[in-house]
């Protein structure tokens, strides 16, 4: 993702960041979105003020961060109501490895006034932190603060709302995953991509296949069978792979005059599948070839996604007309 301005654009989905003070929220937007290695977050300044970051992927993002030191709703500072109208996603960071009773307050008080303002959005809560928990407290920390929320938001009466609970770190591959989860909310088009990656999968004989961000590693779609973390942590290092490599080698007319492409056999007979897509994009598969069956196997996957390929440009096409009205 290009990071861009500094404005808070209303057409762009937004993600509001909320949390308390050091829960890790400037953290995790530098090592999702700035590739930021998470050892260099340890002694980030705290945030003062609302700060804005504008992300331009399959659609363009915006995540607003909020100091955890700001009250909610200090008239001075922002227009909270404004700001909430205006976003689709609401992130609440719970420091796990902190006493959060009080950020379970602080919660629920944000979330009574999120779905005041806006009924229908969809509320993320990270139980970040995970890394200094044991596998057995990790659950029991979940399933505590699930209850607490609950009985929280029944006290409000505020039942029939929606959240969902994450457990994630910055130093392993479960900030991605849930941040990925979180994009795919906000993108209007995911069921629709979400059926062309099952057809490119029947016809491609891959596995799996992901169409990542190439910068944040985010994957913005992904087929309809479960995702399994290690095979999304291959592909996400295939990825860093494959750029390092891209760039070492300048290609016949030029850079940027081919999409990258990249294929690589493991040891353990698993093929990897790199291809790159528009916006800042790219389809990464997993197939189990058998030996011999490589070389037509390979044309009928390069085929189907550059089928693929086109379908998701004119997908991008449509989208972009219909936001601009002209449809
Ligand atoms: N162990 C561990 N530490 C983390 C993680 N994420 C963030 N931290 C640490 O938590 C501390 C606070 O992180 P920040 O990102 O500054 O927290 P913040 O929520 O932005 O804080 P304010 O700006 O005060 O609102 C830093 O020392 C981070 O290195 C994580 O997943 N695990």
């Amino acid at each position: 993702m290009d990071y861009t301005d500094n404005s808070l654009d209303q057409s762009r989905a937004t993600i509001l960041l909320m949390g308390l003070r050091r829960s890790g929220k400037s953290s995790i937007c530098k090592v999702v979105f700035h590739n930021v290695q998470p050892l260099d977050t340890l002694y980030l300044e705290s945030t003062t003020k609302p700060t804005t970051e504008n992300f331009q992927s399959l659609i363009d993002l915006a995540v607003v961060e909020l100091p955890g030191q700001l009250n909610l709703f200090e008239p001075s500072l922002y227009d909270s109501e404004k700001l909430f109208s205006s976003i689709g996603a609401l992130v609440y960071v719970i420091d796990s490895q902190d006493e959060y009773l009080s950020a379970l307050q602080n919660l629920a008080v944000i979330i009574k006034y999120a779905v005041s303002i806006k009924p229908k959005i969809h509320i993320e809560v990270l139980i970040h932190k995970i890394d200094g928990l044991s596998e057995d407290f990790r659950l029991d920390t979940q399933r505590d603060i699930m209850q607490r929320v609950g009985d929280d938001l029944l006290d409000y009466g505020l039942e029939g709302v929606q959240i969902s609970f994450y457990l994630t770190s910055i130093f392993d591959h479960s900030i991605y995953e849930a941040f990925s989860r979180i994009v795919q909310k906000l993108i209007y088009e995911l069921p629709a991509l979400e059926n062309l990656l099952d057809l490119l999968m029947q016809y491609s004989s891959f596995d799996k296949v992901f169409l990542f961000d190439i910068n944040s590693k985010i994957y913005v779609a992904t087929d309809s069978s479960p995702v399994d973390i290690q095979t999304y942590e291959v592909c996400a290092e295939f990825i860093d792979v494959t750029i390092d490599l891209d760039g070492l080698y300048e290609t016949k007319g030029g850079k940027g005059m081919r999409p990258t492409r990249c294929v690589s056999k493991l040891q353990n007979g698993v093929t990897l599948y790199l291809y790159q897509m528009i916006r800042g994009l790219a389809l990464v598969g997993v197939s189990r070839l058998d030996d011999g069956e490589d070389a037509t196997s390979m044309s009928v996957i390069d085929y189907n996604v550059a089928i693929f390929k086109r379908s998701l440009e004119k997908m991008w096409e449509k989208s972009k007309n219909l936001e601009q009205g002209n449809l």
